[in-house]
């Protein structure tokens, strides 16, 4: 790494670089233009009025001043002969060069030859077309002297960058040297610079990205579990006695499991399937065969009206079984608390349900086997990992409720076996799904009532607690309260947020779970695991502000049983964007097909929570767009991790891997 004072530029600017984290030469290279600026001759079509023309001055200018406000307009002849009137906001400056004759560059909008432009040069065109660079950056920083500081900080390294990417697939792909890449994508001479540029990094990143998720795998299938040992029939004998019949899916998901459990490699699973799909089930059998093997189980939920439930379906679920099954949440008393690590510690607790406070320095396992994650984006890597270590040689699931497609599940969890659990179990009806244009409940009322009449329970979702001046979304305990104030005393309302205290939380979600509250209104806390099953009506305020993977787990609390259920995705917006996605959700029921879609507009980083999960963050390339990339690279990496075990070939770039997986271990780049 090289010291960023080569630069020589003033200490005020250096700080503002290193508020921007740039720190070193290196850093200011690998700070990549977030667009580009072309500037060629461009005339309007009939669908962008934009334009970019050179033509000359032929009448004297005019100047409108209003306060410190000017405008000023002026006619201009181009090479076609034709004639505009072109007018420009405060740059009356600019008045003593636009003389009779002068030849200009103009840039801006354009409609019925009235030009009002955004900039004006007095240069020809010739003199300053060309593409360049836009970087993000902080005040006092200008984009031109940001250009300058990186072609010094090329120069100062002496352009001397490694190739990472291997010849032979260099050669093979037909892709640019790393430091052309870098030059051209700094200081490209035209758009087919740019993406000879991209094309280098992207494949780079993916390569990076994929030989990691390799060695990782690697590393792990080296590294010895235990081989579980435990009595297959016992197994079955507990999934015979459920109420309902295992779907295909859910019985290939436990297979998986109970195969990876027996084998001595650890376990290191991912198990996706659509909200609803039955996941709770599987993570409880494969919880039993791990106490069938004399070990402790941990399953971990990222909140506290989660975990509480979780307790409550396992402690059904193990009913009939000498499993002991402790809670252990933040909330609990001192008293209980000390209880509950007492219990952990000892060996008297079979399973462990709770929250992040089941990773606390204070719970030490008796001997813990196996840990399940659930809505695994909500948890940091570092997170996972800390439980983990809590044992030895600990078996790992993941259940994800957002679904993703299998090729993009391995490709981001290259590292990880992948279960998937598809089919719904048999019976269920699809939530009848409903946009409606609207910003109040009015025309859900009478069907509202009528439910409600018969004896249902209702959602009603708000994006927001309090109202906020700056937004218009609903707020929860507003609508909360106009609702009651409907209702009077023939329905009662409860209210759940996330700044309610745990405690409080749960007596709300209990009210509503044992029907003393008919409406729940509440914000997205209810998003994940709840489970009542008597609800099957669900009204979402603003629904244009939530995302589709979220709107499907949001609509994915009701329907869970053979009734009918309704969900109204209501909204004011008149964006055309946003009623397309919500007119998506009236057809489409299946969380796979959604995730796709909402991906694709949204990205993964939002849709996955990419910060959260530890994802990588690529700095050029995008998983899906480039998604073909990536999946050469997913090939590329593979072969080269052969030709390494097999004849020692890519020593070099397989040990800088290995050296940042030991520094890190996990992938961040
Ligand atoms: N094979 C099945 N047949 C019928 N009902 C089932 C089946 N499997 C699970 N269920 C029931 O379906 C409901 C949803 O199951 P579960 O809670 O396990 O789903 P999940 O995938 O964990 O849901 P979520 O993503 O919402 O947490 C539960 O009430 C459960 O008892």
């Amino acid at each position: 790494m090289t010291d960023i004072k080569l630069l020589k530029t003033t200490s005020r600017r250096l700080e503002i670089l290193a508020s921007m984290n740039i720190t070193t030469l290196e850093d200011l290279i690998y700070q990549y233009p977030y667009r580009y600026e072309v500037i060629e001759e461009k005339y309007p079509t009939d669908e962008d009025e934009h334009l970019i023309i050179e033509a000359t001055v032929i009448s004297p200018v005019k100047i409108f001043f209003k306060g410190k406000m000017s405008r000023m307009s002026f006619e201009v002849e181009d090479k076609y002969l034709q004639h505009f009137q072109v007018s420009i906001f405060n740059r009356h400056f600019l008045r003593q060069h636009l003389k009779l004759g002068t030849t200009i560059t103009i840039i801006g909008k354009c409609v019925n030859h009235r030009i009002t432009a955004s900039d004006i040069k007095i240069k020809p065109l010739q003199d300053i077309s060309g593409i360049y660079p836009v970087y993000s950056l902080k005040e006092g920083i200008t984009q031109k002297s940001f250009r300058q500081y990186v072609k010094k900080a090329l120069s100062l390294l002496n352009h001397e960058f490694d190739d990472f990417i291997p010849e032979k697939y260099r050669i093979q792909h037909h892709l640019i040297r790393k430091e052309s890449a870098l030059y051209c994508i700094h200081f490209p001479e035209n758009k087919k610079d740019v993406q000879e540029a991209l094309k280098y990094l992207k494949y780079e990143e993916f390569l990076k990205f994929q030989l990691t998720m390799q060695l990782m795998k690697q590393q792990r299938t080296q590294e010895m579990g235990i081989a579980k040992d435990f009595d297959v029939t016992q197994l079955q004998s507990l999934i015979l006695s459920l109420p309902f019949a295992l779907t295909k899916d859910q019985q290939t998901a436990i297979k998986e499991i109970v195969e990876d459990l027996k084998s001595p490699q650890m376990m290191y699973r991912f198990l996706q399937g659509d909200v609803g799909s039955g996941k709770t089930v599987v993570s409880s059998v494969a919880l039993y065969a791990n106490y069938l093997a004399g070990y402790q189980g941990a399953l971990m939920a990222p909140t506290e009206i989660l975990a509480t439930q979780h307790y409550q379906t396992l402690s059904r679920f193990f009913e009939n079984t000498d499993v002991r099954i402790e809670l252990l949440t933040g909330s609990l008393s001192l008293k209980e608390k000390e209880r509950v690590y007492q219990a952990i510690q000892s060996g008297e607790a079979d399973i462990v349900v709770g929250t992040h406070a089941l990773f606390q320095k204070k719970v030490v396992y008796h001997n813990l086997g196996f840990v399940i994650t659930d809505e695994q984006h909500r948890f940091g890597v570092m997170q996972r990992k800390a439980l983990k270590n809590k044992g030895q040689q600990v078996d790992f699931l993941i259940m994800s409720a957002t679904p993703i497609p299998r090729t993009l599940a391995i490709s981001m969890y290259g590292d990880m076996d992948v279960s998937t659990i598809k089919t719904m179990p048999q019976g269920r009806l699809p939530v009848k799904t409903q946009y409606i244009h609207s910003s109040s409940m009015k025309p859900i009322l009478k069907h509202l009532k009528s439910y409600l009449a018969q004896g249902g329970q209702c959602y009603v979702i708000c994006p927001l607690v309090e109202d906020s001046e700056n937004l218009e979304a609903k707020s929860a305990s507003q609508i909360a309260k106009a609702m009651q104030k409907y209702f009077q005393t023939q329905y009662n309302v409860g209210l759940l947020h996330g700044q309610m205290k745990e405690d409080e939380k749960e007596k709300v979600m209990n009210s509503f779970l044992n029907n003393t509250i008919q409406i729940l209104v509440s914000t997205t806390v209810v998003e994940v695991g709840v489970d009542v099953k008597n609800a099957n009506m669900m009204v979402i305020y603003n629904a244009e502000r939530f995302g589709m993977s979220q709107l499907h787990q949001l609509r994915g609390r009701i329907g869970r049983g053979q009734e009918q259920a309704y969900c109204y995705l209501m909204s004011s917006s008149s964006s055309k964007e946003a009623i397309e996605r919500l007119k998506y959700l009236e057809k489409s029921h299946d969380g796979f097909e959604i995730s796709l879609y909402d991906l694709k507009l949204r990205g993964p980083g939002e849709v996955l929570g990419q910060r959260q999960s530890g994802l990588p963050t690529f700095l050029v390339a995008d998983i899906m767009k480039d998604f073909p990339i990536l999946s050469i690279a997913r090939k590329d990496a593979d072969e080269i991790i052969h030709d390494y075990i097999q004849n020692h070939e890519y020593q070099g770039i397989v040990c800088k891997i290995q050296e940042k997986l030991q520094v890190n271990n996990e992938y961040v780049d």
